[in-house]
């Protein structure tokens, strides 16, 4: 049986990652880095577009990628407005969503993939995109008439690894209930009832834990004053609470593993911080915990911080009583992003549109 070459796309803001699978089985994966003073010299994240597609291409070129080898090109999905989990074609409709406001490196996924697929003629998608939307209505209601909570999160991987944990347990993950925790620069915690993901934290617009990039949810009024402090553009202000604020502008830093050198040589703050985040990512998953109505098969860990044993030890402290923790560190995105194409290349699965 011949294989299908797959090639994953996933930007992020200072790095894009790349992957050639054959199937499901990676062959290489590379991250090509951006460095400040590159990046800088875009003031719009569409305008890195070429830039970012060229080093694409020469990585490939100097792998000896051929690149009419390829079969399909699979993307990240990024803001393209609430639609349902799956694997998407790109089309011109999908690419002008995708090029349309480009505020999130991960729209710039299947711009790339799309020229490329369209030069060697062959089919491009994106698969679970950040902003799947299969929450509740009850959980989009706030208390303002016109405001409804949107469903912004790290759905690719908390979708793969909530199928990963459902295998684990030898479950079918659309039979199963999880609770799924992604700590990385952005936090988002997941209720997943049956396959579906009906409440979780915007982890874009500012809701839920305070994160290592990120504010989380503030007190509405304090936000008011910040708009009208005259210290911030809106443009600036956005930038801050998304990429700026939490751990980083506390300490400095987003690694974690930078706080935790911190706290080992006795800043008191950096431990305090350090709890906190985990306080309110545990107080998160009592809130998701109600939402299944405490049936819940298991609460899974997941992005970089899960690789943290410390850490781990001070969420299950508080969540331990609700059921299973399992922890499966890092991210399968790329992996993702391959077996979403697979099952649209093989016909287990029809791509959708838009
Ligand atoms: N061994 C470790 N111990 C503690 N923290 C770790 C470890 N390895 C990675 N991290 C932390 O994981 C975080 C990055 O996680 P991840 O790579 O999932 O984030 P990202 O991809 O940048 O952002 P996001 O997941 O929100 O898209 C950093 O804060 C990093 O310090
Ligand atoms: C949800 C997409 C990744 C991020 O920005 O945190």
């Amino acid at each position: 049986m011949p294989k299908y070459n797959i090639l994953t796309i996933n930007p992020g803001s200072t790095s894009t990652k790349i992957a050639l699978f054959k199937d499901n089985e990676l062959e290489f994966e590379q991250v090509l880095r951006h460095p400040a003073e590159e990046l800088n010299q875009f003031s719009k994240l569409i305008d890195q577009y070429e830039y970012r597609k060229e080093k694409i291409i020469n990585f490939l070129e100097e792998k000896n990628i051929t690149l009419k080898d390829l079969d399909a090109i699979s993307c990240r999905g990024g803001l393209i407005g609430p639609i349902p989990s799956g694997t998407y074609t790109i089309n011109d409709s999908l690419f002008t969503r995708l090029s349309t406001d480009v505020v999130h490196a991960s729209n710039l996924a299947g711009i790339i993939g799309y020229n490329l697929s369209k030069e060697l003629d062959i089919p491009s998608y994106i698969t679970d995109p950040v902003t799947v939307d299969e929450m509740a209505p009850i959980a989009k209601v706030t208390g303002i008439p016109g405001i409804e909570r949107k469903s912004k999160f790290h759905a690719l991987n908390q979708k793969a690894i909530a199928r990963r944990a459902a295998k684990q347990l030898n479950r079918k993950y659309d039979e199963s209930n999880f609770i799924v925790i992604h700590i990385g620069g952005g936090i988002s915690i997941g209720a997943h009832e049956k396959g579906k993901v009906i409440d979780v934290n915007n982890v874009i617009d500012g809701d839920g834990p305070m994160a290592p990039t990120r504010a989380g949810s503030i007190p509405v009024e304090a936000v008011i004053d910040l708009c009208f402090s005259g210290k911030y553009t809106r443009t600036e202000l956005k930038e801050y609470v998304s990429q700026r604020a939490g751990l980083t502008d506390y300490l400095g830093t987003s690694d974690v593993r930078d706080v935790q050198e911190m706290m080992e040589q006795g800043n008191e703050q950096a431990k305090m911080l350090y709890e906190a985040m985990a306080y309110q990512i545990c107080k998160n998953v009592g809130a998701m915990a109600t939402v299944l109505k405490g049936k819940i098969d298991a609460i899974v860990v997941t992005g970089g911080v899960a690789y943290s044993k410390q850490f781990i030890r001070l969420l299950k402290e508080r969540i331990d009583f609700l059921g299973e923790v399992i922890v499966i560190p890092g991210e399968e995105e790329m992996l993702a992003l391959a077996e979403g194409a697979l099952r649209v290349l093989t016909g287990e699965e029809e791509a959708k549109t838009i």
